[in-house]
């Protein structure tokens, strides 16, 4: 497996890789931009990645098994006349914040089954924490870089940071059996999606396998109200979907499991639906399924296809389709304007970070976070962090979302700074007031 990281890898810090894993990651801090244009000379790509037609002339090469699911029947198998698509699938794994995509990333990670998987991690929060506890759990092959996409969903910036990621691992030796992408869980998948048809290198050389969209089944209708001010995203995130967890059915009733499966058929006519707890899935359900329809998506938007395409010349593009113009039409949704859907998010959703040094109180914490919860709990979408906390040798990890939250004690601090990382995200969120009440649930230095 090869992992390009950023953050929010948190589930793995529960659940080592297993043994035998043999993983790297490349890890961006802050979306490095190259000044230069990147330009990828057709002699450093990968000759075996290169397309090959499978006809009477062109040298033998099994096709890809067609996939073992009903949905795939009225799709183009590969014959002996055809293409045989040599090139890597990708996985988009999406879905809103906390619904579990790390979690089911972390499952397939940890049933790789013998496949290589390259995995680009991307995180909407300000301060990167997962990227210790990455470090800290799995072992880095010798020599590689760790880069973070922090800080920003996959739009037209952090999205140029992704294609240069992509092109990047086209040019190494190591073959992978597929590309897993973790989108932020702010993030609208059409620019991602659009990626792999636009940009004239990439397309070459990698093939959309699929959409996967993590629903949170418990806080699906909240996050659909448009009060919240996240419908947009959480509706993109199912419409794109060639595959829809159906995942925390554990916190849902009968009633309410029933509700979110009709919301989502809604939503998306096609995609199978698929009930599950903590991303528990078969995996081989989800992946190199040959599930992207692009035909589904271009009914949907006529303009899908419809902006510039990158080329190794044009590396940093900012024209395309998020191009931070607000149209929304009457429940928040993106509108097609002028060919383009365009995309911002809500200016008053942002993430809040604390990096402070120091020991919690853990009942002032307790108590300062019970209260904050209980007031503000439905607007907080996300929380998580390492704390440090007085009395204990061991980090310990948080996670929340919306009023429910977990925690578990990590690896001891041994000789490492004890730093307090955390990081909510929500509305109207204030930050100095957060950072305040944090301070004061520290043990004042003696
Ligand atoms: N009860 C319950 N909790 C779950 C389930 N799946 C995930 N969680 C918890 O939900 C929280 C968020 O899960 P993640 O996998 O980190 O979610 P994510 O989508 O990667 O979150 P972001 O990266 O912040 O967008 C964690 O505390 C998980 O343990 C589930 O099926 N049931």
């Amino acid at each position: 497996m090869f992992v390009f990281a950023t953050t929010s890898a948190h589930r793995r810090t529960y659940q080592p890789l297993p043994t035998g894993f043999h993983g790297s990651f490349l890890w961006t801090r802050n979306c490095v931009f190259t000044t230069a244009p990147l330009r990828l000379a057709s002699q450093q790509l990968r000759p075996d990645l290169l397309r090959i037609r499978a006809s009477a002339a062109a040298p033998s090469s099994p096709a890809p098994s067609p996939a073992p699911d009903a949905s795939q029947d009225n799709q183009e198998r590969p014959d002996s006349t055809a293409f045989v698509d040599q090139r890597i699938p990708v996985s988009i794994l999406t879905g809103f914040l906390g619904s579990g995509k790390s979690t089911l990333l972390n499952r397939i990670l940890a049933n790789q089954q013998g496949k290589r998987y390259a995995v680009i991690e991307n995180e909407f929060g300000e301060v990167g924490i997962d990227d210790e506890l990455v470090k800290s759990h799995i072992l880095l092959e010798g020599g590689d870089e760790i880069f973070e996409m922090n800080n920003g969903c996959l739009c037209c910036t952090v999205r140029s940071d992704l294609v240069r990621i992509l092109r990047r691992l086209l040019t190494r030796s190591t073959k992978y059996d597929g590309i897993l992408i973790e989108t932020t869980g702010m993030a609208d998948p059409t620019p991602v999606v659009q990626t792999f048809f636009l940009d004239e290198t990439l397309a070459d050389f990698l093939r959309l396998d699929g959409v996967i969209t993590v629903v949170d089944g418990k806080h699906l209708a909240m996050h659909l109200d448009p009060r919240h001010g996240v419908r947009r995203e959480t509706v993109e995130q199912i419409a794109f979907a060639d595959r829809l967890l159906l995942n925390k059915i554990d916190l849902v009733t009968p009633a309410q499991l029933r509700e979110a499966e009709e919301t989502l058929r809604a939503l998306n006519r096609t995609a199978p639906i698929i009930r599950c707890v903590r991303a528990e899935v078969p995996i081989d359900e989800l992946l190199n399924m040959r599930a992207f329809d692009l035909e589904r998506i271009t009914e949907r938007d006529p303009f899908f296809l419809a902006m510039e395409k990158t080329s190794s010349e044009d590396d940093h593009d900012h024209h395309d389709h998020h191009d931070h113009h607000d149209h929304h039409d009457d429940h928040g949704e993106a509108a097609p304007v002028n060919g383009h859907a365009s995309h911002v998010h809500d200016h008053t959703i942002r993430s809040v970070g604390i990096c402070e040094p120091g020991d919690l109180d853990v009942d002032r914490l307790n108590e300062w976070l019970g209260g904050f919860l209980s007031e503000r709990g439905e607007d907080i979408f996300r929380m998580k962090g390492i704390l440090s906390i007085a009395g204990t040798d061991r980090r310990f990890i948080f996670q929340g979302v919306h009023m429910l939250f977990e925690s578990m004690a990590s690896e001891p601090w041994g000789t490492d700074p004890r730093i307090n990382r955390l990081v909510f995200i929500g509305r109207n969120l204030d930050r100095q007031a957060i950072q305040e009440a944090f301070r004061a649930c520290l043990v004042p230095p003696s």
